[in-house]
């Protein structure tokens, strides 16, 4: 069975990456997912000046998923633009996340990195955890305004990671501006923004910034995720490929967001918990799901979804 895949006319080597965040900030961090047997390598969202993040405790992780509130780590653009050449030498594509801390840092990040030829560009619309600054994803009038802005500015596929929505009236507000921003994939979806967890033995929250409040990943946001990938399948009758993000600890995981209509999967939590081996684990179990049930490739499965 071969786990390959294509989005937006570029192909991958395997149907599994690392979600933007996950063990992918520094150079070594993202030359190791070039070594590893991950599909491609994702860099962590990047903004106009290096950042250090928010205080740690900063992640937590705990049985059925994480929550975290990094507050943007990063290099700052022009490092991983200085970066893209040499993860391109790594023989899978590379996906350059952009972010900002305002409107305006969207499309002069968006330029720059675009130079550097990633193989594709992903756009964070969705970042919880920037004290202050609501999630742009949220915002349909600013979301299409700052797509339109960077749309004109990248020459290779843009993409779009957003939140998770939970109503199907806000699932058709954004799938009307996405129509309209010619979009070439969607990346549903980014963490469940601030949760709280509680640890009861020290009567505490368990991350320091934004009193306790982070995004939510790993298992317990699955019903999520494949919600959101469902509802734009069928918005865009899969015209718009999607990357399938949230709740991916195994393969019959990443078997169900194919069934909901991903073409590609990412990891965050469990890639975080488990490290980069865990990338054999899931295409070894893929692989043996697809083969009992009769599946030649993804694509042969992808939307299949049954309604009752
Ligand atoms: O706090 C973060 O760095 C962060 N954390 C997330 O869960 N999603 C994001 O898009 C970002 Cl940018």
């Amino acid at each position: 069975i071969g786990l390959s895949t294509t989005i937006a006319g570029v192909k991958f080597p395997g149907c599994f990456m690392n979600a933007a965040g996950a063990l992918c900030v520094t150079r070594d961090e993202l030359l190791a997912l070039g070594r590893s047997k991950a599909g491609a390598i994702v860099t962590k969202s990047m903004t106009m000046e290096p950042r250090h993040g928010n205080p740690e405790p900063r992640y937590y992780g705990f049985p059925g998923g994480s929550i975290n509130s990094m507050g943007l780590p990063n290099l700052g653009y022009r490092a991983y633009a200085d970066l893209i050449p040499e993860l391109k030498r790594c023989g899978k594509p590379v996906i350059a996340s952009v972010a900002g801390l305002c409107e305006d840092d969207f499309p002069t990040i968006a330029e720059a990195i675009n130079a550097a030829q990633p193989d594709l560009i992903e756009v964070n619309l969705s970042c919880p955890n920037i004290p202050g600054k609501p999630q742009i994803g949220y915002d349909a009038e600013a979301s299409e305004r700052l797509l339109k802005r960077v749309r004109r500015v990248i020459t290779v596929p843009m993409g779009v990671k957003l939140p998770p929505y939970f109503d199907p009236a806000h699932h058709d507000a954004m799938g009307k501006v996405i129509g309209r921003c010619d979009v070439d994939f969607l990346n549903l979806i980014n963490s469940v923004g601030n949760g709280l967890v509680v640890d009861p033995e020290r009567e505490a929250v368990v991350i320091k910034p934004k009193g306790g409040f982070g995004g939510l990943g790993g298992t317990l946001i699955k019903p999520v995720a494949l919600a959101n990938v469902r509802a734009f399948y069928k918005i865009f009758q899969g015209r718009i490929p999607i990357i399938g993000t949230g709740g991916i600890v195994d393969g019959v995981d990443a078997f169900e967001h194919f069934l909901c209509g991903a073409s590609a999967v990412q990891i965050g939590t469990v890639l975080v918990e488990e490290g980069l081996e865990v990338f054999g684990r899931l295409e070894t179990e893929l692989a043996a799901l697809l083969e009992k049930k009769g599946y030649r490739a993804i694509e042969d499965c992808r939307g299949k979804l049954k309604e009752l």
